[in-house]
């Protein structure tokens, strides 16, 4: 009889590290198998890590693996260990970072359909017989950057800073091509944002590769189709991955290339679960790798842009519009005040009519949905607060409720005011709602579209309206940060900007970054294919340096007069930080939580970490402190230092708290 063997399994629990199991005798498992196993008094999903001929568990205590999940080659060296760091990283157990990343589809047990479905898994759809395109010969910056990255040899993170419209796309493509075309079964990621994976830009894709494989992976891929795509790149049968942040963590056979486009862009941090940044996830998978990674932006993040400055990235840059004739739009700011009863100041109104008479297309963007953020009575005041949150409910005509963006909860909208009686509540300020039907009103032979998450429900739904402003079917498009970037609109001469200041009275530190890079982004969508362009943009604030700089389309120069203020501020990327998120029913006891945690944490800091530069900030409530019933705190820590403040938050118990939810996040980046 052989000797008997055990096997290390990861599943999906918060504080769980890997497991020891009993291998039965005829079965054969290997590194990287999915299994199923006991868990308490349910199976659940675990992954093998490792294997080996001893156990320090009792033999009446061990249980043995049921059985094998996978019928592919098991997940490789190279993702367990990254995954492994990932979930170090996050302060996570291994599990909960690397089982959500493989589909739910591998990690339920077999059906008695299991063969047949896992064929029609494997049958990818044949591929049309095309020729390759002629390809667009590039120009002299777009040819460095390529040439660039494709005549560097292992791993070096690459920073492309582009403005928009100029080509990065191009480049990605470009490197993709030499890079796969290097060795046979090479692969290649493309990650990007979640309002960017469009079919414009997948049919892109496909034509510059007719010949190869392209699968997608997004969060609102169908089971099946999810389950299809990872095994393709899994299998080497795919050879271009184009997905959000999640796939990330998708396991390819051969992967040479990476590339991050709109680096900068929120949606690569997940705001759930291991609250994981793809982007430098995939930088470290790179390194690991040891293949280059490209990270592309009009406005990189001042991280990345520090690390450039550094010589830790390396700066390649794409300074002028790529199609010939484009140039940069003009940009006007309009200071708000002298707003018109339609809400639209007379320089709007005459610039939008000129744009409509020469038969061009105008975007107004607007960054709040509904038809306006309140209702007010103005007889005494009453305001349409949420009853769940510390949040007005916003106003919304068409389906004439209130509805709480933050909450969900939604009411009719009441006859009278709810606490005087009296008959007229109005409505308090715009959004794309009203905006749209401002501008109804005022050109009624313009077809004008609204695109928000009102208007538009599906993937599908948007994807058709987009289609619509492409084949030139809309004269005026208003809507949210959907239609702010990656767009490649031909005929977009005037951006007009509404009511761009609530992000500049906000709290948190990165508002200024991000505003001004939603402006640079919702900018570059004019004048893209030449001709004159023009953009507006409303604000009560001109002076400040967000638009002094936006004015000049001066990236460099913003981003190192706010790095200069980071600095001397001592914020991110001068430090590293981590905040703890607790909330419960009542305020008062997600303080305590926090306090504990801090009380712990200051005596740990003088014990263990005295010669650090370790702060522990005071608990405070959060900014928006009620969503759905539950108050919320958070207790910022920081460090210059990345390693001593992972040891030390190591070292920090968090304490069990009833009723209520306590969450780590390392770099958070809303506050
Ligand atoms: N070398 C080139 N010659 C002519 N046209 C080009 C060239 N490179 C790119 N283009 C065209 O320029 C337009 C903008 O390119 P692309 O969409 O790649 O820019 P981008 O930098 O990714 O844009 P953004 O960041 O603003 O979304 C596209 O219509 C593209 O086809
Ligand atoms: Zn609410």
């Amino acid at each position: 009889m052989a000797a008997d063997q055990y096997a290390q399994v990861i599943v999906d629990v918060a504080g769980l590290p890997p497991l020891d199991y009993l291998v039965p005798q005829e079965m054969l498992v290997a590194v990287g198998d999915l299994v199923l196993v006991p868990v308490g008094r349910r199976k659940t999903a675990g992954l093998v890590v490792g294997l080996k001929p001893w156990t320090d568990i009792e033999r009446r205590k061990l249980r043995a693996v049921g059985c094998v999940l996978n019928d592919f080659s098991p997940l490789p060296a190279e993702w367990l260990s990254w995954t492994h760091f990932a979930a170090e990283y996050y302060c996570r157990a291994w599990g909960e970072v690397a089982l959500p990343g493989i589909p739910a589809f591998f990690r339920k047990k077999r059906g008695i359909r299991h063969q047949q479905s896992m064929q029609r898994l494997r049958s990818l759809p044949a591929l049309p017989e095309k020729e390759c395109p002629p390809e667009p010969s590039l120009n002299a910056e777009q040819l460095r950057a390529v040439q660039s990255v494709t005549g560097s040899k292992g791993f070096v993170p690459w920073l492309l800073y582009g403005v928009t419209g100029s080509g990065k796309t191009e480049v990605y493509l470009q490197i993709m091509k030499r890079i796969l075309s290097q060795t046979g079964g090479a692969q290649a990621l493309l990650l990007v944002p979640e309002i960017n994976l469009t079919p414009q830009l997948v049919s892109r894709v496909r034509s510059h590769f007719p010949h190869d494989q392209i699968v997608t992976l997004n969060s609102e891929l169908a089971p099946g189709e999810r389950a299809r795509s990872w095994l393709a790149i899994h299998e080497g049968r795919a050879r271009i991955l184009v997905g959000t942040r999640l796939a990330v963590f998708a396991s390819f056979h051969d992967l040479r290339l990476i590339v991050v486009d709109e680096e900068h862009d929120l949606s690569y941090k997940a705001s759930d679960g291991a609250r994981f940044s793809a982007r430098d996830l995939a930088v470290k998978r790179a390194q690991d790798l040891q293949i280059p990674i490209v990270l592309g932006s009009a406005t990189p993040s001042l991280e990345s842009w520090e690390l450039a400055k550094k010589g830790k990235y390396k700066l390649l840059e794409l300074k002028q519009r790529a199609v010939p004739k484009a140039s940069f739009p003009d940009l006007h700011l309009i200071e708000l005040n002298k707003k018109t009863s339609e809400g639209l100041t007379e320089e709007v109104q005459s610039e939008i009519s000129q744009a409509l008479l020469r038969k061009e297309q105008v975007l107004v963007f607007l960054n709040r949905r509904g038809y306006s953020p309140s209702l007010c009575c103005p007889s005494c005041g009453w305001i349409s607060a949420c009853p769940h949150c510390s949040a007005y409910m916003v106003f919304h005509k068409d389906i004439h409720r209130l509805v709480c963006h933050h909450c969900g909860y939604s009411r009719p909208v009441p006859e009278r005011c709810p606490s005087c009686g009296a008959a007229d509540i109005i409505p308090v300020g715009s959004g794309t709602q009203r905006i749209e039907e401002v501008l109804s009103k005022l050109w009624p032979q313009a077809r004008v579209l609204r695109i928000d998450r009102d208007s538009l429900k599906t993937k599908r739904e948007t994807d058709k309206a987009f289609h619509e402003v492409h084949a030139g079917r809309v004269d005026i498009l208003v809507g949210t940060q959907m239609i702010s970037k990656g767009h490649d609109f031909k005929n977009v001469s005037l951006v007009v900007v509404l009511n761009s200041d609530a992000q500049l009275v906000s709290t948190d530190i990165r508002a200024k970054e991000r505003l001004f890079s939603t402006l640079m982004q919702v900018s570059g969508r004019a004048g893209r294919a030449g001709g004159r362009s023009l953009v507006l943009v409303e604000t009560r604030f001109p002076k400040d340096i967000v638009f002094s700089f936006l004015k000049k389309y001066d990236y460099p120069g913003f981003a190192d007069a706010l790095l200069k203020e980071r600095r001397e501020a001592g914020g991110p990327p001068f430090t590293y930080q981590a905040m703890f998120t607790a909330d419960h029913e009542d305020l008062d006891q997600a303080m305590a939580c926090l306090q504990k945690i801090t009380e712990e944490g200051m005596l740990i800091l003088k014990r263990d970490f005295q010669d650090s530069d370790i702060v522990l900030y005071d608990p405070v409530p959060m900014p928006l402190v009620r969503v759905a019933n539950r108050n919320r705190a958070q207790l910022l820590v920081e460090s210059s230092s990345r390693r001593r403040l992972h040891a030390f938050l190591k070292a920090l118990p968090i304490p069990d708290f009833h009723n209520g939810n306590i969450v780590l996040e390392i770099d958070p980046v809303r506050f």
